[in-house]
């Protein structure tokens, strides 16, 4: 038998564009009409995930044309792509097998993922039947994403004896992934030995960030290919039952470094969702702390610094040193930048407002009257310039509500989303390794909102070593509050902090999207209710108190 000659197109497919989606597939089939297998990833034709698009008669007409017109198109190589497919009034998450104008073979995914981001049992129908095709002596198997993370669709295709297996995927970033994703295929291939090639998306969609990472394993699970991280790209290799796989010719290996994994996921994810959604760049208020420092390099580097914009917005509780770190930060990366003081601003409303408040103490809102300032002239600026704007929180403070509502919350993505304070510094230093560009003392200055003369963040919460240990084990890990006191940490802040958790819910929903880059996001990972009496519970075992 003849070598076969495979491509993986580990391309960017966008939700929805089912017109651009088809171009990039008949482009793709042409560029590469000398391979006699193009394997796109799963559902590539709608993009992923299509949510309740799925439910539209239009939108599956519109991908029963593009089908038809890719498989009279695949005229010189066979076409292995993903799309949603109705069978009479059930609906399957599909792969179609095309060439020459007719349908070799089509499989419907099996094992449908219904926890954390996925939610496919909501509009698909899970298949039963093993998928595969014979192709120039060759008996090749399919499986879409889930099946794989499963013995049994594996196994079954194996009893079919199948000589490879494609695997199409619409598999989102975590941290350590990759790792995840290698040695479930290893797994695999311990249980009952093939070669797989294992094809993903790669494209920033909404919380969503897919890093291809596509990989190649031979028939005893050593890693032959791995393709880029976040970079959208096709290779091609050849594949013979006797000498496995050779010819690799697009091969690079990947940055391994977890920091340099998450960083690149961040850009790619703040790139895709302001070119996706039509903005002409971004502006985001740069205050001199480490959390817009680290946002604005994101910025830069996803969309080169033409296309940013950092407006400093000082008040009289803005340090000297903020004011010339985030000029100095500017300079060195090139962005455009403003000052706009909000001081004339904050004193009219207060003017205004000052009758109606009396004499009492204005404790918080006044700081919020200051974040609130900012936010208007962010959204400003946004609405004169079609930018849209960056919303700097991080994790750790979206957590304990630690941001003010319609202040500095206003804006419409939120790169940080899911990177605790910690990781925050780790990957201002990791960004500057290549090149200083965030000011040292913007990483080693305590954290300060700088809503109050002398004010540090941790005046108000635990230390943010502390803070984020106990919010792993009570967000991430569901630990309980006497399972975390256990652990040495103390009674009280525990107490505080799933306290602030649990009340600040109503925050986080009304919060911009922002990169899944844990294993348990503030989003569709976790969907707590906003009322939510459990603190109660909690403190009634730990205090024998009883509370409403
Ligand atoms: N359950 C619920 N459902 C719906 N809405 C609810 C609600 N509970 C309160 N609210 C509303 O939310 C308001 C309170 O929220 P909000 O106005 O945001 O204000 P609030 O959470 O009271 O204060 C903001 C906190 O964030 C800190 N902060 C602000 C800015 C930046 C930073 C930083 O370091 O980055 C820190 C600031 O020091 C302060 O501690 C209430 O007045 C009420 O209107
Ligand atoms: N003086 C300022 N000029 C411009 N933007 C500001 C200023 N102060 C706050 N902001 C905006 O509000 C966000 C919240 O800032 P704040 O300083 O209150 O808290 P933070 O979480 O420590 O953030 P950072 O580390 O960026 O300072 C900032 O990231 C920035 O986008
Ligand atoms: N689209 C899917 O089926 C994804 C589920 C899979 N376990 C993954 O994240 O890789």
């Amino acid at each position: 038998m003849r070598p076969l000659k495979l491509t993986l197109a580990q391309l960017d497919f966008t939700v929805g564009a089912l017109n651009q989606n088809s171009k990039t597939i008949l482009a793709t089939m042409q560029a590469h009409q000398d391979s006699d297998i193009i394997v796109f990833p799963e559902l590539a034709l709608t993009g992923y995930p299509p949510e309740d698009l799925l439910f539209r008669e239009d939108f599956e007409q519109l991908v029963a044309q593009a089908i038809t017109t890719i498989a009279t198109a695949a005229q010189h190589s066979v076409v292995v792509i993903g799309h949603p497919q109705r069978v009479g009034n059930e609906l399957f998450n599909s792969v179609s097998v095309l060439y020459q104008g007719q349908l070799l073979t089509r499989y419907h995914k099996q094992r449908l993922p219904q926890y954390g981001v996925f939610d496919e049992q909501r509009y698909f129908i899970p298949g039963h039947q093993t998928g595969f095709f014979d192709y120039q002596g060759y008996r090749i198997g399919l499986l879409i994403c889930e099946d794989i993370w499963h013995a049994e669709p594996w196994a079954a295709l194996q009893r079919e004896k199948v000589d490879l297996v494609l695997s199409l995927n619409a598999s989102p970033y975590e941290v350590d992934k990759h790792q995840q994703r290698l040695h479930i295929l290893q797994q695999r291939i311990h249980e009952k030995a093939c070669p797989v090639i294992y094809v993903n998306n790669c494209g920033g969609q909404d919380e969503l960030v897919f890093d291809g990472h596509s990989l190649v394993l031979s028939a005893t699970g050593e890693l032959v290919a791995e393709l880029p991280h976040c970079e959208p790209c096709c290779a091609t290799l050849s594949y013979s039952s006797d000498a496995g796989f050779s010819g690799i010719d697009d091969w690079r290996p990947y940055a391994s470094e977890p920091l340099a994994l998450i960083y690149q996921a961040l850009v790619l994810s703040v790139r895709d969702y302001v070119q996706k959604n039509g903005f002409k760049g971004v502006t985001l208020g740069l205050s001199g702390g480490i959390d817009s420092a680290l946002t604005l390099a994101i910025a830069a580097d996803a969309l080169g610094a033409a296309q940013v914009h950092a407006v400093m917005m000082p008040f009289k509780y803005t340090s000297q040193m903020s004011q010339d770190d985030a000029q100095l930060q500017a300079e060195r990366m090139g962005v455009n930048y403003d000052v706009v003081a909000i001081e004339p601003i904050y004193d009219s409303f207060m003017q205004q407002l000052s009758p109606l408040f009396g004499d009492d103490a204005l404790g918080t809102t006044t700081e919020n009257l200051q974040a609130r300032s900012r936010g208007v002239i962010v959204m400003a600026l946004s609405n004169k310039t079609g930018s849209l704007v960056l919303t700097t929180g991080n994790k750790s403070e979206l957590a304990v509500g630690y941001c003010t509502l319609y202040g500095d919350m206003c804006g419409g993505f939120a790169p940080l989303k899911d990177i605790p304070k910690t990781l925050v510094f780790a990957l201002a230093r990791y960004r500057n390794q290549a090149q200083e560009v965030i000011p040292e003392r913007v990483i080693t200055r305590p954290p300060s909102a700088e809503l109050a003369p002398d004010q540090k963040d941790e005046d108000n919460l635990p230390p943010y070593e502390v803070l984020d240990k106990i919010l792993t084990l009570y967000v991430e890990q569901d630990w309980s509050a006497a399972a975390i006191i256990d652990c040495g940490f103390d009674r009280a802040d525990v107490l505080r902090v799933i306290k602030l958790v649990d009340i600040n819910e109503y925050k986080r929903r009304q919060g911009a999207v922002g990169p899944k880059i844990t294993s348990r996001n503030f989003s569709k990972d976790r969907r707590y209710p906003i009322t939510n009496h459990f603190r109660y519970e909690i403190e009634r075992q730990l205090e024998g108190s009883s509370k409403p």
